[in-house]
């Protein structure tokens, strides 16, 4: 069994949660399992310095381009994005649901694939022009990404890469997004 495949099976499956006809992919499983964590960030440092960091460098002409913050999504972007950061001499910044965090916020309405919710940044998370790397546990329709993309555009920063631990493909919640996405877990 190839890594990917036993990081698959481990993942919870539930149906009908939280409402009928949602199949709910849980990845707390993933973290109770200490080398099935250190895959995951493996997989997602490898493509980082493999893909991400090279294409900005190319794309910028500037041969000395980084990654200044991972944007980790509430709640469970929180699980990865700040040991990603920390691995990459990077940010991390707090994308929260409404009303969460002090000061003044960027905020962007969002539709997901069992509700509707908002999303909220601060104002002065950001300085203008920084590189981002959005992350998350799992993509589906892509509206939290999708918001995700907007408050970072709201501060004049750049999404640069999104990252996800599943994609549930067939929602194609990807083709949403303006920037390249990578996950770890295909999911159906
Ligand atoms: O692609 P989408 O259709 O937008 O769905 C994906 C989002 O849904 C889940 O979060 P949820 O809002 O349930 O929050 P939680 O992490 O706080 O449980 C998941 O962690 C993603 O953030
Ligand atoms: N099917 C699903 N499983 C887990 N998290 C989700 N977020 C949106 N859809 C989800």
């Amino acid at each position: 069994m190839s890594d990917i495949e036993y990081l698959r099976s481990q993942l919870g499956v539930h149906p009908d949660f939280p409402k009928k006809g949602i199949v709910f992919l849980d990845i707390f499983p993933l973290l109770r399992d200490p080398v099935a964590f250190e895959t995951l960030i493996t997989h997602f440092l490898h493509h980082l310095t493999s893909v991400t960091l090279p294409k900005l460098r190319a794309d910028s002409g500037n041969p000395k381009a980084k990654i200044d913050a991972f944007i980790g999504l509430d709640a469970r972007g929180f699980l990865f994005g700040p040991v990603l950061a920390s691995r990459l001499g990077a940010a991390f910044v707090a994308v929260r649901k409404v009303g969460k965090l002090p000061g003044k916020c960027f905020k962007a309405e969002y539709e997901k694939e069992y509700g509707t919710d908002v999303f909220e940044m601060q104002e002065d998370a950001l300085p203008e022009g920084a590189n981002v790397v959005v992350i998350d546990d799992l993509i589906a329709t892509g509206g939290s990404a999708f918001a995700a993309h907007q408050l970072v555009e709201q501060a004049k920063a750049k999404v640069i890469q999104n990252l996800f631990v599943v994609d549930i493909e067939f929602l194609k919640g990807a083709d949403k997004l303006p920037a390249p996405s990578y996950s770890i877990i295909k999911a159906d």
